[in-house]
């Protein structure tokens, strides 16, 4: 029997465990896809670069356009990563006829609705699993199996390298710096660990999460970003002792087809599942209307776990071009966009305040609170390291975006204010 042919743009981490798996579990593809799939090209950037699996020398090439233009190519796994070069690659691949599977979340986030719509138009597939929250399968739960039901929260630790880095920091004191470099060593990080540490790279997972959790064209520049590389030890231990966990969460909620998304380090209940989950696990809760609460669990990040979702998607292509009917499945997303306003935002905080240590503080603070209409669920106050400054912890009851911002502008013209040492979103 013929087999599907596939052009794979990429031989990292990932790219190895593609072929690793598609060499690997041939009997079980076959069975599954009902086809023979081959690896015949591969691009890379070196070729004299050594390799992790055996591979035929001659499949290697240094340019992309010789995967791409072969005509005996029929599906491409892109797993180069890139933004613009790649776009170009992927659309003429479409162009071309062949249907195309990726893990490329910067591409998706931000030409995602335009490569989709070409893939539509020349009848291809174009699928992404791999692209959220690596193995976990999390892209298909939210198309095909909450098709019936309105989401109206998604909530996840979608970025493996920061949550290993929290955990450790967590658990063993370890310093950021020191686990940055181990989470790359170990392949988790992006080739710009940037995008993960200051949250972009959650950023544009949640952006593809809520565009097909909420039906309507999120725009990574409707998510508000902040990630984790000012969280300090002291946070962390501060959150211990109150019984949270600091997690870097993306959430998306909708209320009335009103819809908000954000990535921040957030203090998370410790009685909430997500603050369990630990090292490179993500995880991914889903409040639909009807069915009520959910949780997917899995690995993030690393070469098997996201080759899982590649090589999935892959066979997902053969079983469609069985069937005739790749590129065919139904738009997902048709609801206008309608994002909420800082007033329609609202959840509880967490402030650290460094402040005088004398009579009357206190009372100027929790006025401020109150003139913003910010109710308090708990205040504490302990003596500080520094002399003569005394510090205060805030909880806050649900308040809105806009009036904590009011709050936080007061306190920089309030005297007895030294420093607000942080300030973190609550959930749980
Ligand atoms: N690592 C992970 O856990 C996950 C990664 N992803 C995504 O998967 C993609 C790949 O990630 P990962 O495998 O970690 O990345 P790596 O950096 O490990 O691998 C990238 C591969 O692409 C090749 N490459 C890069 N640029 C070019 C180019 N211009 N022409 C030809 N080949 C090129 C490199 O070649 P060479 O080997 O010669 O340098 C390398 O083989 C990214 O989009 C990433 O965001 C998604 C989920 C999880
Ligand atoms: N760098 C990413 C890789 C997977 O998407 C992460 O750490 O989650
Ligand atoms: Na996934």
């Amino acid at each position: 029997m013929k087999p599907v042919k596939v052009g794979l743009l990429g031989l990292g981490t990932v790219g190895t465990g593609v072929v690793r798996i598609v060499e690997g579990h041939q009997a079980d593809l076959f069975g599954q896809a009902g086809s023979p799939i081959s690896i015949e090209k591969i691009a890379v950037k070196n070729m004299a670069k050594l390799r992790n699996v055996a591979i035929d020398a001659g499949k290697l090439t240094e340019d992309p356009w010789d995967v791409i233009n072969d005509p005996e190519i029929d599906v491409i796994v892109e797993v180069m990563g890139g933004i613009d070069q790649t776009k170009a690659y992927i659309l003429e691949a479409i162009a071309r006829g062949k249907h195309v599977v990726t893990a490329n979340k910067d591409l998706m986030a931000l030409h995602g609705p335009e490569i989709l719509a070409a893939a539509r138009e020349n009848r291809c597939d174009v699928l992404y699993e791999a692209s959220v929250a690596g193995g976990i399968p999390i892209i298909r739960t939210l198309i095909e199996g909450f098709s019936s039901d309105r989401i109206t929260k998604i909530m996840g630790i979608v970025n493996g390298t920061t949550n290993y880095i929290l955990t450790k920091m967590s658990r063993e004191g370890a310093s950021y710096h020191d686990v940055l470099k181990e989470a790359q060593e170990l392949g988790y990080a992006e080739a710009d660990p940037t995008s993960d540490v200051e949250g972009l790279d959650a950023a544009r997972k949640m952006t593809i999460l809520a565009t097909l959790g909420f039906r309507a064209n999120v725009a990574l520049e409707d998510v508000s970003v902040k990630g984790i590389s000012s969280v300090g030890k002291d946070d962390i231990a501060f959150g211990k002792r109150l019984g949270y966990e600091i997690k870097l969460l993306g959430i998306a909620e909708s209320q009335d087809d009103f819809i908000s998304v954000s990535v921040q380090p957030t203090l998370v209940k410790n009685s909430h599942p997500i603050a369990a989950v630990n090292g490179v696990f993500n995880a991914v809760y889903v409040y639909g209307e009807a069915v009520g609460e959910t949780m997917f669990y899995g690995p993030g990040a690393g070469e098997l776990p996201t080759a899982t979702s590649v090589v999935a998607d892959l066979v997902t292509v053969v079983k469609n071009l069985k069937l005739g009917v790749n590129g065919m499945q139904a738009a997902s997303v048709f609801k206008e966009k309608k994002l909420k306003t800082d007033a329609q935002i609202s959840y509880k905080n967490f402030l650290r305040l460094h402040v005088e240590d004398r009579a009357g503080v206190l009372a100027k603070i929790t006025q401020v609170f109150a003139e913003y209409e910010v109710s308090l669920e708990s205040v504490i106050q302990q003596p500080s390291t520094e002399h003569s400054e005394a510090e205060i912890i805030v909880i806050t009851h649900n308040a809105s975006k806009a009036a904590m911002n009011g709050v936080l502008q007061a306190f920089e013209s309030l005297d007895v204010i030294r420093n607000v040492k942080s300030v973190y979103r609550v959930e749980g």
